[in-house]
């Protein structure tokens, strides 16, 4: 238990630097505050298995930590509860990490730096239940929103997405493990431009959707408000 706290807050003062070295957080006022409180950091780290993943999500999950191994890929993990906000935001907490282990967004994500790809291994729960059977698109949009946010995130710094172009393609059952692929296409100055699709787990035979997003590149000088 010792050795895996110590281990987490190894990884996230490691995620940290990085953030701080990719991010000119330092120089944006209110986002530096805000993610880079020195407060002590409680970490759960809830990109790891926990008893609602599926067969499927555990096995995806097995694979790519497989290709972790040689240092092509990384998980990004994720610490809910993790004061990276001020007090007066104290009860905040990244959106799709705000519900009980397996009803809502179960998920994992990985990185490849050469590859600038970014892939969400995710099991929507029934939480997140639209038509009935099937998740609710905005869920859908959501977790496309979060995957393509971070693949642009890691080499863009501080960014925010300015558009989000999603073809839904068929409906994906509820419960159900899916596979987001996300790729950085192009940087143009402070736009960034990547595509993902959203296949079946395991077999990824069923396109589900596809995508296209646009991030902005902060400008520290401008006022998000
Ligand atoms: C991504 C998160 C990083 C945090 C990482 C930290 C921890 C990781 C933990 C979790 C990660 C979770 C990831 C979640 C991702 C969720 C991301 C979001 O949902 S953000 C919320 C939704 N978006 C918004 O609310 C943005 C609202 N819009 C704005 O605030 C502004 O429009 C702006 C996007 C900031 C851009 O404004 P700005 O003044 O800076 O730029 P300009 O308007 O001057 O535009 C610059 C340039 O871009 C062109 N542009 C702008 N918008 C569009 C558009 N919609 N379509 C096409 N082109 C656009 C504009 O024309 C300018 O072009 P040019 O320079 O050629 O003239």
């Amino acid at each position: 238990m010792m050795r895996s706290c110590t281990a987490a807050l190894r990884t996230l003062r490691v995620l940290r630097c990085r953030l701080e070295g990719a991010f000119p957080a330092a120089r944006h006022p209110v986002l530096a505050r805000r993610w880079f409180s020195t407060e002590k950091v409680i970490p759960k780290d809830q990109a790891l298995p926990n008893p609602s993943w599926s067969k499927d999500l555990r096995l995806l999950f097995d694979q790519f930590m497989k290709k972790c191994e040689d240092g092509s890929w990384e998980r990004l993990p994720s610490y809910k509860n993790s004061k990276l906000v001020k007090e007066q935001l104290s009860q905040a907490q990244l959106f799709t990490r705000g519900y009980e282990d397996g009803l809502g967004f179960e998920y994992v994500m990985f990185y490849n730096d050469d590859e600038k790809r970014t892939v969400c291994l995710f099991q929507g729960g029934p939480y997140l239940q639209g038509v009935p059977g099937f998740l609710h698109g905005g869920a859908i949009a959501t977790m496309i929103d979060a995957t393509v946010g971070v693949c642009a995130a890691i080499p863009g710094g501080i960014v925010m997405t300015a558009n989000l172009n999603i073809n839904f393609k068929r409906p994906i059952p509820l419960c159900s493990v899916v596979v987001i692929n996300s790729q950085l296409d192009k940087i143009e100055g402070r736009k960034l431009f990547l595509s993902c699709d959203v296949r079946s787990g395991v077999d990824e035979k069923i396109l589900y959707s596809e995508a296209t997003s646009l991030f902005i590149k902060l400008d520290p000088e401008k006022s998000l408000t």
